[in-house]
């Protein structure tokens, strides 16, 4: 289980960018955290993974303190959590077998890593992994040769290759097409059920968040404004988190989307009557 208790962050140019902020992720509950820009999200994550340093408060993983960490035990920490990414932060010209296997960087000695010699161990637990995501005929692809989604199934089975303990997902499908970004989402969700895992989502996509996460956070401000089932997230709730204006703006911007989706496909369909 995570645990944040009281996070706040002020930077030093003055920006309360968290403020008391307390939470609990038990283990197999997927979280979304959503909210205006500025509201705090990125700052909460990097928080959790020291990127960023809080300024007061405990986050616990399973028990263990986060926050009061240095060093060598920092390190050994940070491998309990998974970090998937937007741009997926691939090493391009490495093959996807080699960019999985990265994810256990952290655990073999600096001599294997440099040589890049891998225990036979990791090496079938990394075959694994990217059967799981539908990888696998692609393992001696360059990682640059393949698909947004095909990168990001590449990230989630690195995080995964750390066996870690958390996962944290920045803005997954923030580069992906809608239809990736629902095969990307339900693999994730499947995921973090099979392997009892707590994750936290930031994520931009409203309806992305409601179909498939079990819970949903919103912060405004700093502060954490909402905390509820998906169901609960409603029409009030969203003007609540976003302000009227902001969320009358993404309401609109989303409805124009769908149009010109269906204006795509009703024109495909007239082509090829
Ligand atoms: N390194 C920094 N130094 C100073 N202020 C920062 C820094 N990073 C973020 N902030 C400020 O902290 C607040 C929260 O920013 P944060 O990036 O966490 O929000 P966010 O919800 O992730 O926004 P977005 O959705 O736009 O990425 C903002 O007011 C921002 O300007």
């Amino acid at each position: 289980m995570l645990e944040l208790i009281s996070l706040s962050k002020t930077y030093r140019t003055g920006d309360a960018a968290l403020s008391d902020v307390s939470l609990q992720v038990p283990k197999g509950q997927i979280v979304g955290l959503i909210g205006p820009s500025g509201a705090g999200k990125s700052t909460l994550i990097r928080c959790i993974n020291r990127l960023v340093e809080p300024s007061s408060g405990e986050i616990l993983l399973g028990g263990a303190s986060l926050v009061s960490l240095g060093g060598s035990e920092l390190r050994q920490q940070r491998r309990r959590i998974g970090m998937i990414f937007q741009e997926y932060a691939l090493v391009e010209r490495l093959t996807v077998m080699e960019n999985v296997l990265s994810g256990r960087l952290g655990y073999v000695p600096f001599w294997r890593s440099f040589l890049r010699r891998y225990e036979a161990a990791d090496i079938q637990r990394a075959y694994q992994l990217l059967d799981r995501v539908g990888l696998l005929q692609h393992a001696n692809k360059r990682a640059d040769a393949l698909s947004g989604g095909q990168r990001q199934r590449v990230g989630i089975a690195r995080a995964l290759a750390q066996d870690p303990d958390l996962l944290l997902v920045d803005e997954p499908t923030a580069s992906l097409d809608p239809k990736t970004s629902r095969q990307i989402m339900r693999l994730l969700t499947e995921i973090c059920e099979e392997r009892n895992l707590p994750a936290i989502v930031n994520i931009h996509d409203v309806p992305l968040a409601r179909q498939f996460m079990q819970r949903i956070v919103g912060l405004r401000a700093g502060q954490v404004v909402f905390d509820n089932s998906p169901e609960a997230l409603t029409e009030d709730a969203l003007t609540q988190i976003y302000g009227a204006e902001d969320w009358d703006a993404m309401r609109k911007a989303d409805s124009d989307q769908a149009e010109a989706e269906s204006d795509a496909i009703r024109q495909l369909a007239e082509v090829t009557a």
